[in-house]
């Protein structure tokens, strides 16, 4: 089921600019330093205290170490990507609010006022909201270089965007995690905000894995049994008109997909290049990175997972992309709130790496050594 290096000869596309920068990417985004990963591993078996005893905490600063190429991993600066972007499908009445809500949340964000930036004040996290695609322009928010659209069409009824808007979009976020790298950032986190994403990301879920649809969709923000009837109903429609190709990723996401979905691919892409760890939130940062490991098969050493979300999707994304998330707390609000929220332990973890005596430092003698 795994989304494995087959891909990498089945993401060929027909547009011959994507064509060639995709190459590139592909060329460009190597594996992490196994060494550095080793020599992590190794410094983590040297202290004192019970092998291993920080479970998922160490394998994720081994996997920093490799991403970084060094063991001397930097975590201090961290930054935020949420992508928002309106979607054409709300008018199926897929939705719990109106799409007006995007653009009242994005304006939040530049005031502190949205759940991430409270969470992200208290772990450290610097927040950047860039508007990809909503309907409405934000003063301050929105940037004509970011925007690709004025919201995608009704998928339902015809292709959410164009081929080249997709493109367009996964380019907008390769370029902010190029941007976040220049001033100096050593770790990425990826959030959206976008009413009806979770209708796009149940799409390209069930396109991409072959499942069907009513497993893999859920309430997004608070959906009613009668109205999660009509989004999988929605979703069958948008499958059956469309006809998404699964074994071309760029398909599949211009045809059901978000534009915020695929500003977070991008913004994978751009983290893997720049060798930077990159922390996915939700649903929907789970099914960009689905998409962002279709097209670049190297770019999924550098994702690390922090909750799974209430989201019937997650689970099968998960396993599909072999993640293992650190946080279940039944979450499923978005903004990258999981990812802040893996923050703080992150952190804590980097200071035992750092600071915690060596068994031989304290003068003990364990009696057998792991190789
Ligand atoms: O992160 C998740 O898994 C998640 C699950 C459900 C909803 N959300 C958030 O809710 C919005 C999408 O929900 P909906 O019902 O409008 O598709 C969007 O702004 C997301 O940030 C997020
Ligand atoms: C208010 C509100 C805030 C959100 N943040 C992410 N998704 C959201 C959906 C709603 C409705």
């Amino acid at each position: 089921m795994g989304i494995g290096n087959n891909w990498r000869e089945k993401a060929k596309y027909r547009g011959s600019e994507e064509n060639m920068e995709l190459t590139e990417l592909q060329k460009q985004i190597t594996e992490p330093d196994r060494e550095c990963e080793a020599r992590a591993e190794k410094h983590w078996m040297q202290l004192a205290k019970p092998l291993s005893g920080l479970g998922k905490f160490e394998t994720m600063v081994t996997q920093i170490a490799g991403i970084q190429r060094t063991e001397q991993i930097r975590l201090h600066k961290k930054a935020l990507l949420v992508f928002c972007a309106d979607n054409g499908v709300v008018e199926e009445g897929v939705t719990q609010t109106g799409q007006d809500v995007t653009a009242v949340v994005a304006g939040n964000f530049l005031k502190g006022e949205t759940t991430a930036c409270k969470m992200a004040q208290i772990a450290g996290v610097d927040l950047f909201p860039i508007d990809i695609g909503m309907i409405r322009d934000v003063e301050g928010v929105s940037r004509p270089e970011d925007k690709v659209a004025y919201g995608t069409k009704n998928m339902a009824k015809e292709p959410a965007m164009t081929r080249k808007e997709a493109w367009n979009a996964i380019e907008t976020g390769i370029r902010k995690a190029k941007e976040r790298k220049a001033e100096g950032y050593q770790i990425l986190l990826t959030g959206e905000m976008g009413i009806g994403n979770t209708t796009a990301a149940s799409a390209i879920t069930a396109v991409m894995l072959n499942r069907p649809v009513e497993q893999v969709t859920g309430r997004g923000a608070g959906l009613t049994g009668e109205g999660v009837r009509r989004k999988v109903q929605a979703i069958q429609r948008a499958v059956e008109i469309n006809q998404p190709d699964r074994r071309e990723p760029l398909d599949v996401l211009a045809k059901v997909g978000s534009l915020d979905i695929a500003g977070m691919c991008g913004a994978m892409l751009g983290a893997a290049l720049m060798q930077m760890p990159v922390v996915l939130d939700g649903a929907l940062s789970m099914t960009a990175a689905l998409l962002a490991v279709a097209l670049v098969p190297a770019c999924r050493s550098y994702l690390i997972a922090s909750h799974v979300s209430k989201e019937p999707s997650c689970q099968l994304l998960k396993e599909s992309l072999y993640l293992d998330p650190v946080l279940n707390a039944d979450m499923n609000l978005g903004e990258g709130t999981g990812a802040v929220a893996l923050m703080p332990l992150l952190d804590m973890a980097a200071k035992v790496y750092f600071e915690m005596p060596t068994f031989e430092g304290i003068e003990i003698k364990p009696y057998e050594v792991l190789k």
